[in-house]
């Protein structure tokens, strides 16, 4: 009986040392290191929104009602969309201005709009030497894994070495073939529907799935019949995870939604199952002649573990394609989906591409993708629209250093947000015409658009940790347009509703129906 009681009282007092330890470690995560963190940078001036325990300034991002009250749509259209997208960020800047501190769940965010301030900041660090805020890290684990988005350090220089040259001009050209067939399929059921009686039409929905089909097939070479299965699960996945309320940042926020999570992380492990099994099907089956995709340019260059040697394991292998396919169709789907918008709202602008295209491309039925290059007003409009509806609206980073910028110091682990719809809308840096669509601005200033900063316009992000897939977003660009508007015009449906509005990207919250018209 002795025994037994002590026993017992070992137990609990075990357990409650345990619980204890827990607690603490509970204590100094969510309370301890973020205020520890927060203080540092408010001694450098900074403020912001007052938080609240445990959401911080969530609730007011969520409940947060829009400047302009256009979060049902509006059928005028105003390209003056940073208000719109996120009012709270308005809000704050108006006043705590450009650079100041919000909250997300017990994490705090250093926010930046200011091109100067980040210039100032990002000079002096190398792209080895930024982190990903490990909130984000974790959110989107089942997307990027430890795909390129999200490694850092010495990994990031390795995955990086090996990626770049897989997105050479000479890659590019051969996989601008791939891209032709899927858009003259989604072209030729426009055409079906036309001649039905249906001209509208919503060309997001239809860009967005071609888009996906053109990165599986330059990324993985899959066609839609053999790949559909991968990418079924690949659109489901990323509907899971971010068509559910999140809370990211918020202490225990992914047991809020634990059905939502367990369906993500099923998909993610059959995703990794059926790529890992294209890989070693390729592996195989290898005559050594690389197949020009994304996959067949890693395996050859490389040396896949388990293969001819070590560059990269088939694990990170699983893991850069399903970047490539998250980083890299819906961004390039809301490009020229804006484009249309845009186009449709100009029709000059439409003459004038054809225009260009009759002259640089011809008549012909084979587009030579090696004078795509020449399409400059293509170019023009790409910026553009690139700086208007940023699909990629913001950046972010985690210091892993201290970072001086003059007398401050932004300290080690502090996490960036740098919004960059709010720098592509500023006044003080594009003038007042910055809410205009207006392409010719990048005629003499390709680069900057006549941008008075050159941090002032970063759609594709900035310094070392640059989107590597921008060329082929270019190339893809190029090429869906050129077959689009050789054979349509568009005008705006008045079905359309303007709400740009978040969900990662930047798109259009009810679609983009336009009036599609053979030429
Ligand atoms: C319009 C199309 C695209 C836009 C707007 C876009 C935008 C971006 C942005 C803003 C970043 C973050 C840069 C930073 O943190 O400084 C990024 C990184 C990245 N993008 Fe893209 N992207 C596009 C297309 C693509 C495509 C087609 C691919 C691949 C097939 C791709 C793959 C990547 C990868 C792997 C990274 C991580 C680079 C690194 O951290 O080293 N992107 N992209």
């Amino acid at each position: 009986m002795g025994f037994f009681i002590l026993s017992l009282a070992f137990f609990s007092l075990a357990m409650v040392i345990f619980l204890l330890f827990l607690f603490s470690r509970l204590l100094f995560s969510c309370w301890v290191r973020p205020i520890r963190a927060y203080r540092k940078l408010n001694k450098n001036g900074f403020e912001g929104p007052t938080p609240s325990f445990p959401l911080g300034n969530i609730g007011e991002m969520k409940n947060g009602k829009n400047i302009n009250d256009s979060s049902l749509g509006s059928s005028v259209v105003s390209h003056d969309i940073h208000a719109t997208v996120f009012p709270y960020f308005a809000r704050w800047q108006e006043i705590h201005g450009k650079v100041f501190i919000y909250w997300l769940g017990t994490e705090p965010f250093l926010y930046i709009a200011d091109p100067e301030f980040l210039k100032n900041m990002s000079s002096g660090v190398l792209g080895k030497s930024w982190g990903k805020p490990i909130v984000f890290k974790q959110d989107r684990e089942p997307m990027f894994g430890r795909g390129l988005v999200m490694v850092e350090g010495d990994d990031w220089v390795r995955h990086r070495h090996v990626i770049t040259p897989a997105f050479s001009p000479a890659n590019l050209k051969a996989m601008a073939s791939l891209m032709v067939e899927p858009t003259i399929k989604m072209l030729d059921k426009w055409a079906t529907l036309i001649n039905s009686g249906k001209p509208e039409i919503d060309v997001e929905r239809e860009i967005t799935t071609t888009a996906g089909e053109i990165i599986a097939r330059t990324s993985f070479g899959l066609s839609y019949q053999n790949g559909s299965k991968v990418f079924e699960k690949l659109r489901a996945m990323q509907i899971t995870l971010f068509n559910s309320n999140r809370y990211v940042g918020v202490p225990f926020s992914k047991w809020m939604c634990p059905k939502k999570n367990l369906e993500a992380k099923k998909l993610g492990k059959e995703i990794d199952h059926l790529l890992l099994s294209i890989i070693d099907t390729r592996k195989k089956t290898w005559d050594g002649s690389t197949q020009k995709d994304l996959l067949g340019l890693l395996m050859e260059g490389n040396h896949v573990e388990g293969w001819v040697g070590k560059s990269i394991t088939a694990r990170e292998l699983v893991d850069e394609c399903k970047t490539f396919f998250f980083g890299g169709h819906e961004t390039t789907a809301l490009a020229i989906t804006w484009t249309l918008l845009l186009l449709a709202m100009h029709p000059p602008w439409q003459n004038q591409l054809r225009e260009e295209i009759r002259e640089v491309i011809g008549d012909e039925d084979q587009i030579d993708f090696s004078r795509l290059a020449s399409l400059k007003k293509m170019g023009w409009v790409m910026n553009e629209v690139l700086r208007l509806y940023s699909p990629a609206p913001n950046a972010q980073r985690q210091a892993r250093e201290d970072i001086k910028v003059g007398d401050l110091i932004i300290p080690n682990g502090t996490n960036m947000w740098i919004d960059v719809v709010a720098m592509h809308h500023d006044p003080a840096i594009w003038g007042d015409n910055v809410n205009e669509f207006r392409p010719e601005r990048f005629k003499d200033d390709h680069l900057y658009g006549g941008c008075k900063h050159k941090m002032g316009f970063l759609p594709f992000g900035f310094g070392g940790r640059m989107c590597v897939g921008r060329n082929l977003t270019m190339m893809e660009y190029k090429v869906v347009l050129t077959l689009m508007l050789t054979r349509f015009s568009f005008s705006l449906s008045p079905n359309y509703r303007h709400s740009p509005s978040i969900l990662l990207s930047l798109r259009p919250r009810y679609g983009l129906p336009l009036i599609v018209q053979p030429l």
